[in-house]
């Protein structure tokens, strides 16, 4: 078994006399591309800043390598520099009397490397991050995207097997962020160096990461891959924030009976059939579904839900309509193409039953042994679905 790049064990600190981060228990493997997503003030930053040794924890215990660190009930915590990782931070941080190369070379000069030596990896370095170019320029002649990739060489022309980066993208424009993403996973793939990225920004935690720790209140809540911590959030707080980046999830309350011998969730607009919850009858709970995961149909069929139009939004490649079913019930459902309904049009809604997530109401933890009895006859009825939906 090869060591853990990095074990934190039960974390605490407290920040003028506010518990900040309580209790992170977390191992990243070698290799990992790990991200920490959470909203604003939920702890990200000063656990990245606790792992690199800039912020002592006060309580808990971090091995890096199998080393142990820091250790808040010995009181040890070992110096930064000799942590082997490096930080890049949101603000480039670039010093602006210094050339481009100069920056590069600076933390390879005060570890007294030959001269041509340093001149070989900090090419290297710019050669990685496809700037050569930029050499010989000072930071203020350079746009956001050129200084940020000049951080990023600076942070690895030491070659560090921990890269630690702080919403390194947040500085620059739509576009630039785009392209420096791809330019991201290319290094990291390319480096294979561990890497720690702090972001608010779902898509680009989805986009980028091996795995997404999701952080809220100074509490580590979920820590999957990403495709499984978007299809099954392990709370509703998780669900809720991962669908607000544009996602639209839908969201039902249902409660649990047992009839016929058979189990089902009730909400207003459908009852389903459940397994799993024998004892759990009268439970309150909330169900969501993703708007890619309902199908449109323009007949009647079984299981299908009626709903009028409510509104379109067409946004180029795909559409997202919204649908008003009985008891007031709102539900987005995307569709590819163009869907050009006029409001009140009565459409027909499938729910796929695999992709539910059904949540206790009062705990809003995802209830995983529950799990919807899948329907035998949707996949004889695909004849009449509306050709633009999927
Ligand atoms: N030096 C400090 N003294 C007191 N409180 C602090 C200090 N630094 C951070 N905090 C508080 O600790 C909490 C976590 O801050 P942190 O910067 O780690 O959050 P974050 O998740 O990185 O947020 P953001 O995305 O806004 O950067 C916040 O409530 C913040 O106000």
């Amino acid at each position: 078994m090869t060591t853990a790049a990095i074990e934190l064990n039960n974390i605490q600190v407290r920040l003028q006399q506010k518990q900040v981060l309580d209790g992170i228990d977390l191992t990243i493997e070698q290799g990992d591309f790990i991200t920490f997503l959470g909203p604003s003030g939920c702890g990200k930053t000063t656990l990245l800043r606790t792992i690199a040794g800039l912020q002592q924890a006060d309580g808990g215990s971090i091995r890096i390598g199998g080393r142990e660190v820091a250790n808040g009930e010995t009181n040890f915590h070992m110096e930064p520099s000799k942590r082997g990782l490096s930080l890049v931070f949101q603000s480039y941080a670039l010093w602006p009397h210094m050339t481009v190369f100069e920056n590069v070379a600076f933390g390879l000069q005060v570890r007294r490397m030959g001269k041509a030596e340093v001149k070989r990896s900090v090419q290297a370095a710019l050669d990685k991050m496809r700037i050569p170019e930029l050499a010989g320029r000072y930071p203020s002649e350079l746009s956001g995207g050129q200084q940020q990739r000049v951080a990023i060489a600076r942070a690895i022309v030491t070659e560090p097997d921990i890269l630690l980066l702080d919403e390194p993208l947040s500085n620059l424009d739509a576009k630039l962020r785009v392209e420096m993403r791809a330019e991201l996973k290319r290094l990291h793939q390319e480096l294979n160096t561990t890497i720690i990225y702090v972001t608010h920004d779902q898509h680009e935690a989805m986009s980028l990461s091996t795995r997404v720790a999701v952080f809220f209140g100074g509490s580590l809540v979920q820590t999957d891959k990403p495709r499984l911590l978007y299809k099954h959030p392990k709370t509703l707080q998780v669900a809720d924030f991962i669908g607000n980046a544009g996602l639209h999830l839908n969201s039902m309350e249902g409660v649990i009976t047992h009839e016929r011998g058979q189990a089902w969730l009730k909400t207003a607009v459908a009852a389903i059939p459940v397994e799993g919850c024998e004892l759990e009858t009268h439970k309150d709970v909330v169900m969501t579904i993703k708007p890619e995961d309902i199908r449109l149909y323009d007949r009647q069929g079984p299981d299908r839900i009626a709903a009028a139009v409510e509104a379109v939004f067409p946004s180029g490649a795909e559409t997202l309509v919204q649908l008003n079913a009985a008891g007031g019930t709102a539900m987005m459902v995307r569709v590819m193409g163009d869907a050009d309904y006029e409001p009140g049009t009565v459409l027909y809604a499938d729910l796929r039953k695999e992709q539910l997530n059904f949540y206790d109401k009062r705990t809003g933890i995802r209830m995983e042994h529950v799990t919807p009895i899948s329907n035998t006859l949707e996949e004889s009825h695909h004849e009449d679905r509306l050709s633009h939906s999927r």
